[in-house]
């Protein structure tokens, strides 16, 4: 029997009959790692299910290819290209690890320069950029940035001039630093949005605009001949994906925004996940248990979508920041080696924020025809300062979701029944600080490569976002024909 067919074997036991067979299921399947609480107990895992996984990891290698990652070998084969995002925060081989700390002395460096007023008076940081270029970041401000900003951040990534204007209404363009982040820097959205930004310092008479110019990139020469500084360019490695750049120079919003003490333990937290992943057995390895969780739904239920709810407004980027980490990384069709997966690759991930999602799209998570693997995400410690009822009420309700999805209610009004036996987890964070937050994003990202490993796809790579850019290229030069119904949307909005 093959791998898989061994976990396509695998019996599919009511959540309830679980937890009476095994009185100690809930300590088998949770664990604390890096001040957060894993629960999986009310998934349909089971011990025989982390076997049969463990079985097929070992026979795709998972330990090799961790190893591999991480020593710095080329594992993104279809780009010949190493992944170095750990190494960003410490852990990866020496070179690598010792080429990032250079970079983000430098970035430290220049953050030190311009909290000393060496760029004039900074009130405003504008960070242009996309995707990875902006969802990390703009999380990490978002979830942290609360108390005590020290500036105000606006990150814009539309190419869609509203996002712009709406950025900057209230800043002085005077006392803006424009970031632009961009690994290729040749992003369209992001170049069209810089020179307009740009224009706007122009037409406000900021003196010496270039100037207040920083350049986030893998890509230095490309930002100079935009016409950035060299000493205001912060470079990273090309071994740094675009989802997985949150680490790097990319990360500089938090850095100048939350001070560069938080940014240190928001890598040292990622640091502590990173070792967890690397040396801790499969069965108590979080990132694996996880991954485990997703592929028995995908491959053995044929969930097609998973979803995420952030019991905590601050976490509110949370589920767009998981989409792009998750579809762009293993939303593939081939293996490493080209062939087709012959299999259903990652969930569609969609999510939400919680108590708000419950008043509207929780009906289909107890009562639709889909089943969809729901992941709460709370905080013990309250965000908020207000009278205590108000965090009492947001966890409270977040446990009690998982609970009805697991137990459903029988009645006999088929309209008032609920099935039950829905599968969640759930993290708990002791609290939302920069250290817990970098090691909640290093965890999903581990579970993104196992799911990648087993499946035997490179998660490190995206093609699939090309042929649009390229369509849209094309189309904007004009003299090439398209299909009917795009031809005439291009000239209905009088685009030809
Ligand atoms: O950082 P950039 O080179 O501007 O790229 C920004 C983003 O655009 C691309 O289309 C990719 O899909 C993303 O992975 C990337 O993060």
């Amino acid at each position: 029997m093959s791998d898989w067919s061994a976990i396509e074997a695998l019996p599919s036991p009511k959540l309830v009959e679980l937890f009476d067979a095994d009185s100690e299921r809930l300590s088998k399947l949770s664990l604390d790692v890096a001040g957060i609480h894993f629960d999986w107990s009310k998934t349909h895992l089971t011990g025989e299910a982390i076997e049969a996984f463990a079985a097929l990891a070992k026979a795709q290698d998972l330990a090799g290819k961790r190893d591999a990652m991480f020593g710095g070998a080329h594992v993104n084969v279809t780009e010949d290209r190493p992944v170095e995002h750990t190494a960003e925060r410490g852990e990866g081989n020496a070179d690598s690890v010792a080429r990032a700390r250079k970079l983000h002395e430098r970035m430290r460096s220049l953050i030190d320069a311009i909290e000393g007023g060496a760029l004039g008076d900074i009130r405003h940081v504008l960070h242009i950029g996309i995707g990875g270029s902006a969802l990390g970041p703009h999380l990490l401000v978002d979830a942290l940035g609360r108390e005590d900003a020290r500036y105000d951040v606006a990150i814009v990534s539309n190419v869609d001039g509203v996002a712009l204007e709406d950025a900057i209404k209230d800043f002085d363009p005077a006392a803006t630093l424009l970031v632009l982040a961009s690994k290729t820097f040749t992003t369209k959205e992001t170049m069209l949005n810089a020179e307009s930004a740009l224009q706007w310092m122009k037409e406000h008479n900021v003196e010496d605009p270039y100037g207040k110019v920083i350049a986030l990139t893998a890509a230095p020469d490309k930002a100079m001949e935009w016409g950035v500084d060299e000493t205001r360019i912060l470079p990273f490695g090309e071994g740094v994906g675009g989802r997985y750049s949150l680490w790097s120079s990319i990360g500089l919003p938090a850095a100048i925004g939350l001070g560069w003490g938080a940014f240190e333990e928001l890598l040292e937290g990622a640091a502590e996940m990173d070792r967890h992943f690397r040396l801790t057995a499969l069965h108590e390895n979080a990132p694996a248990l996880a991954a485990f969780a997703d592929l028995y739904y995908t491959q053995v239920r044929h969930a097609e979508t998973r979803a995420p709810f952030a019991y905590d407004e601050r976490l509110r980027l949370l589920p767009s920041y998981l989409q792009q980490l998750e579809m762009e990384s293993n939303g593939k069709g081939v293996k490493v080696d080209g062939t087709p997966v012959g299999r259903p690759t990652a969930a569609i991930t969609w999510g939400g924020v919680g108590t708000d999602a419950q008043h509207a799209v929780f009906q289909l998570l107890h009562q639709g025809t889909h089943l969809v693997p729901v992941e709460f995400i709370a905080v013990i410690e309250p965000g908020d300062t207000l009278a205590e009822d108000h965090h009492r009420q947001l966890l409270l309700n977040a446990f009690a979701q998982g609970a009805a999805l697991m137990k459903g209610k029988q009645v006999e009004d088929p309209a008032r029944s609920y099935s039950g036996d829905r599968p969640s987890s759930t993290l708990l964070l002791d609290v939302l600080d920069p250290r817990t937050l970098g090691a909640l994003i290093a965890f999903y990202e581990h579970r993104v490569f196992v799911n990648g490993v087993l499946l035997g796809i490179n998660s490190f790579d995206q093609f699939g976002v090309e042929l649009g850019k390229e369509m849209a290229k094309a189309a904007d030069q004009g003299g090439q024909s398209f299909d009917p119904s795009t031809e005439d949307l291009i000239r209905r909005a009088g685009l030809e």
